[in-house]
């Protein structure tokens, strides 16, 4: 290896062990530092512009503390308006404000895991992705099993995974006016989805804001994504049980409905089975039921079960919290539950890495005007797409 780029390597070991200590300290119980306490002065600017570490940030200022001071008491102590505020600001892109984000997430993720040991190791809320074609059915069963579950003293939040928004600039999901109930449910709080972001930031943020929800003693966090584009593998990523919800339709409206997510479900449950609608339903339980014992399972444990719902009747749901609660504790019990949750640790880590390198990979001044060049050449034919890729590849190493 080359003496420079050895020496890099070396100064970027010690600043990865240097910033890993002072988060693992931060997480060290007795340890904690207050949001306003956390000063990372110290540390050098990053040259990645686009970075959103807080090794980059400059001393909080004494108003910047005491907001994120109030933030963060408000949101432990369950303020709806601490928690919507937490999640703006993880959802800015604002660059001072991500640092600030990040700061309050280290904060949080202390006080989570604090309350993870007082609750004898379990999690602290059931994290469930909710998955369905558009028209499936999702925010009337979403209105009705929340209402149901805030009736058994649940506190229920919602949040949304919608790349539509990103491009129409509306969020479709987990819109307010879908949940008219719910959204005036005190127990309750519903997110939409944030209307700009790429599909990675906005899994970022949803899964910070899981994090925010359930400091803020939500119990059961429901993550809700239209069943297009890569949204529903991004929750599958997210939660520790995935339903995928099927309206009694087949041929062509299930058609978008990609295999590979049907693999994923936990609980595969038939919306609107009810009125003329409840034959269709059985025949595709039936089918389900069919399809599932070809496809491989992703427990161990747990073997994927098709349901019959109706939001309409209620019929079903009750039924299907059950199934919900027995996925819950037969996961917990076998640890498969907190293995699933490290792993997504691990993809979230990746998934974030991959975001960012590829930002700065496309920004990078060696690299950035040559791409639509060769992207047309690409389009064109006349250069192969690993050849392309070699170029800028190698002006990027190069210039690095
Ligand atoms: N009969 C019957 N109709 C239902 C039931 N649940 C939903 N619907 C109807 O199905 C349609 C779509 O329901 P939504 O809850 O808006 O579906 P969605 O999946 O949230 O749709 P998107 O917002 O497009 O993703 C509406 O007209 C509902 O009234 C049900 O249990 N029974």
């Amino acid at each position: 290896m080359p003496g420079l780029a050895l020496c890099q390597l070396r100064m970027l070991t010690s600043t990865v062990r240097r910033r890993a200590l002072m988060l693992a300290s931060l997480h060290r119980p007795g340890t904690e530092q207050h949001p306003s306490q956390t000063d990372y002065s110290g540390c050098r600017r990053s040259r990645w512009s686009s970075s959103i570490s807080p090794r980059e940030s400059e001393p909080l200022e004494g108003k910047e503390q005491r907001r994120l001071s109030n933030i963060y008491k408000g949101l432990i102590n369950g303020q709806r308006a601490c928690l919507a505020e937490a999640i703006t600001l993880v959802e800015s892109t604002h660059l001072r404000k991500r640092q600030m984000a990040q700061i309050l997430l280290q904060k949080v993720l202390s006080h989570h895991r604090e309350q993870e040991q007082l609750n004898n190791g379990k999690p602290l809320a059931f994290r469930v992705g909710l998955s369905g074609p558009p028209g499936a059915g999702k925010s009337t069963f979403i209105e009705y099993f929340g209402k149901m579950l805030t009736g058994q003293g649940h506190k229920v939040a919602v949040l949304a995974v919608d790349p539509s928004s990103s491009t129409s600039g509306g969020s479709l999901l987990g819109d307010k006016t879908r949940m008219t109930e719910l959204s005036r449910d005190m127990n309750a709080y519903i997110r939409p989805s944030p209307t700009r972001g790429t599909l990675g930031g906005v899994t970022r943020t949803t899964n910070e804001a899981i994090l925010l929800c359930e400091s803020g003693g939500y119990d059961i966090v429901l993550v809700e994504t239209v069943g297009v584009g890569q949204s529903e593998f991004a929750v599958a990523d997210m939660v520790d049980m995935f339903v995928l919800l099927l309206p009694p339709a087949g041929g062509d409206e299930l058609q978008g409905i990609k295999r590979g997510i049907v693999e994923m479900a936990d609980l595969v449950t038939i919306t609107k089975a009810d009125g003329d609608l409840l034959i269709p339903a059985r025949k595709i339980q039936a089918e389900y039921v069919s399809a599932l014992k070809l496809l491989r399972t992703r427990s161990k444990t747990w073997r994927p079960q098709v349901l019959r719902i109706s939001a309409k009747t209620g019929e079903g749901i009750p039924e299907l919290w059950k199934k919900m609660m027995d996925f819950q504790n037969i996961m917990i019990t076998s640890g498969e539950l907190i293995a699933r949750r490290r792993s997504q640790q691990k993809v979230w880590m990746w998934s974030l890495i991959r975001e960012n390198v590829l930002l700065h990979f496309r920004n990078h001044p060696a690299v950035k005007d040559q791409i639509p060049l060769l992207e047309e050449q690409v389009l064109a034919g006349v250069l192969s797409p690993g050849h392309a890729a070699d170029m800028l590849l190698q002006a990027f190493s190069e210039s690095s």
